[in-house]
């Protein structure tokens, strides 16, 4: 029998500081030993069958340490896609007609398992296979995937309570059915919780999932998949895919009963993959949904009035915190003469020298190494074609070394020219590029800020003069889809900051809201009347 539920009361998931003496320090470290200690077998899980991928098999190593292997994984080749996409669609009637609040159950155990006995799992793999800090672990892998799964389950249920008038005689009902067809869910490597949430949300919602994480992640994606399992996800409704992905292209998503893309990575990729499915627009059963959260060029501006202790901390933490490799790392900086010369420019260089990536097993570390040879190659070629540019000065960093790790220190570059390629390139590094401006050039330089690049992700404005604040508020609408006053861009919160960036950033569908649920539901109209008419004929017909 149907009842009128909620689910209950969701709550950000407390952060643990992991400080020495702290049982929760101790307990992680044991499980960073075993989940090191062993080669993981990093299959597919198809139907609910966990197997290695029919292509070539790939290695799964920590980008600190990269001789150290975590695991073996192999491509997914078409048949393996194909596969997937049958046991999506097979699984998608039985999932359809379970109830909201039984799917839901299903994810908020997910949310109590990762908050209880396997955190230290979750966070040990997002450490050791994405070169996470335990902080940078913990906010992601533990706090924000939980928080996803139940502030998602709560959002459900406000949109199932969205029901339109009834009038005397007829009542109108809004049926959130999931939409006709499967959902292809392409995840990045950054995030553990993007990884987490992309296939889960069109779960909970009816839908069932092809879901291909990315090689690197591939470690933590294979707990995420596992914890899924044992909160009681039933086979078929989540396959998980390995590898690269081109597979995945040619056939999950022309696949004429595709139903939607939730993608999130960079824009190049999701360009490609859009252009694919529009180039296959006339196959499809239904117009598939395409929702993709893409790259950034994240900036802070600085007016005269702000307070400097302030803006190096952000600009540290913003720009540095795990290797620059959020979307909404801080990349670009404009900031004011006076305080400039002030000794802002000392304070920021003595302060990112003592930033000190290393293993992240070493608790004393910032952070640790960015993610593979591709990623170390590109910031190793642009500290190159900088050495010989007299419009960029190195103020600080701009070394690398992959003798063990993929490790870049952490590079303040400073940049004459606001049109130069470091103000509008997204690098995914530990790179900030900074622009000093004439204090009086305030309002010109957020014509910049707005005009430089071809992003709009996240943004933030230091200044403790009210007008300067409301100034760049106004003048910078459309520059970031996260917009903060006197704080980092980094580090938005399920539930407090919805998340996400228009123009190059993406389809601005805030991730973990009630408007990125939304995209996963196609609802029926419904319109019952009591006592229909019996007579054809109008009474302005006499
Ligand atoms: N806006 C956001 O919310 C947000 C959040 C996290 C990361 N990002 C962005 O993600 C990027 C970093 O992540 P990344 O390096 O993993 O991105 P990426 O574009 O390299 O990869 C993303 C995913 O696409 C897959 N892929 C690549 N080519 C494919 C193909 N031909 N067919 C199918 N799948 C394919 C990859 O294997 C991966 O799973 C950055 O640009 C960052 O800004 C954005
Ligand atoms: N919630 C994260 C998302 C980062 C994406 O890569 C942040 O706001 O920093």
């Amino acid at each position: 029998m149907d009842a009128v539920t909620s689910p209950p009361t969701p709550y950000n998931e407390p952060v643990r500081s992991y400080a020495p003496g702290t049982e929760e320090r101790e307990s992680l470290r044991r499980r960073l030993a075993e989940l090191g200690g062993t080669r993981h077998e990093l299959t597919q899980t198809i139907g609910g069958v966990q197997r290695l991928a029919g292509g070539k098999s790939f290695d799964v190593v920590r980008p600190h340490d990269h001789s150290q292997v975590l695991g073996v994984s192999a491509e997914a080749t078409r048949e393996d896609v194909a596969e997937a996409v049958r046991a999506a669609k097979d699984a998608s009637g039985a999932w359809a007609e379970t109830s909201y609040d039984e799917r839901a159950a299903v994810f908020l155990r997910a949310a109590d398992l990762l908050a209880g006995p396997w955190r230290d799992t979750i966070n040990g793999a997002t450490m050791l296979g994405q070169s996470k800090s335990v902080q940078q672990a913990e906010i992601d892998a533990a706090c924000e995937l939980i928080d996803f799964l139940r502030f998602n389950a709560h959002y459900g249920r406000r949109i199932l309570a969205e029901q339109p008038r009834s009038t005397p005689g007829v009542w109108n009902r809004l049926e959130y059915r999931p939409l006709d067809g499967f959902v292809t869910a392409i995840t990045p490597f950054n995030f553990t919780a993007i990884a987490g949430n992309l296939p889960t949300a069109p779960a909970l919602m009816g839908n069932t999932v092809v879901w291909k994480p990315t090689p690197t992640q591939q470690l933590a994606a294979h707990f995420t998949m596992r914890v899924l399992e044992a909160a009681g996800l039933p086979p078929g409704v989540i396959n998980l895919v390995t590898g690269r992905g081109e597979a995945v292209s040619e056939v999950a998503l022309t696949d004429p009963g595709l139903g939607g893309l939730h993608f999130t990575g960079s824009t190049g990729t999701f360009r490609m993959l859009w252009r694919t499915i529009g180039e296959h627009l006339d196959t499809y059963r239904a117009y598939p949904r395409i929702v993709g959260e893409t790259g950034g060029k994240d900036f802070v501006v600085a007016h005269s009035s702000a307070d400097p202790a302030a803006l190096v901390t952000a600009l540290v933490r913003g720009a540095f915190e795990y290797q620059g490799q959020k979307c909404s790392a801080v990349s670009r900086a404009y900031l004011p003469r006076s305080l400039w010369e002030s000794g802002l420019r000392e304070e920021l260089a003595d302060v990112t020298r003592t930033i000190r990536y290393g293993d992240i097993s070493d608790f004393s570390n910032f952070g640790g190494a960015v993610i593979d040879a591709r990623a170390f190659a590109k910031h190793r070629a642009l500290f190159d074609r900088v050495a010989d540019d007299p419009s960029v000065d190195v103020l600080v960093g701009g070394g690398t070394d992959d003798s063990v790790g993929y490790f870049v220190e952490p590079t303040v570059l400073v940049g004459t020219d606001p049109g130069h390629e470091v103000f509008a390139t997204e690098y995914f590094g530990p790179i900030l590029a900074v622009h000093v401006y004439e204090d009086g050039d305030y309002s010109r330089v957020l014509d910049l800020v707005d005009e430089a690049s071809p992003y709009a992700l996240t943004g933030a404005v230091f200044a403790t003069d009210r007008s300067a604040v409301e100034q760049a508020h106004r003048r910078l609408r459309f520059t970031a889809g996260n917009f903060y006053v006197n704080d980092k861009p980094t580090g938005s919160v399920v539930s407090q900051q919805p998340f996400g960036g228009s123009r190059s950033s993406g389809t601005n569908d805030k991730a973990g809201s009630v408007f990125n649920l939304v995209r996963w539901t196609s609802p029926r109209s419904v319109k019952e009347t009591f006592v229909p008419p019996t007579d054809h004929r109008y009474p302005h017909m006499g």
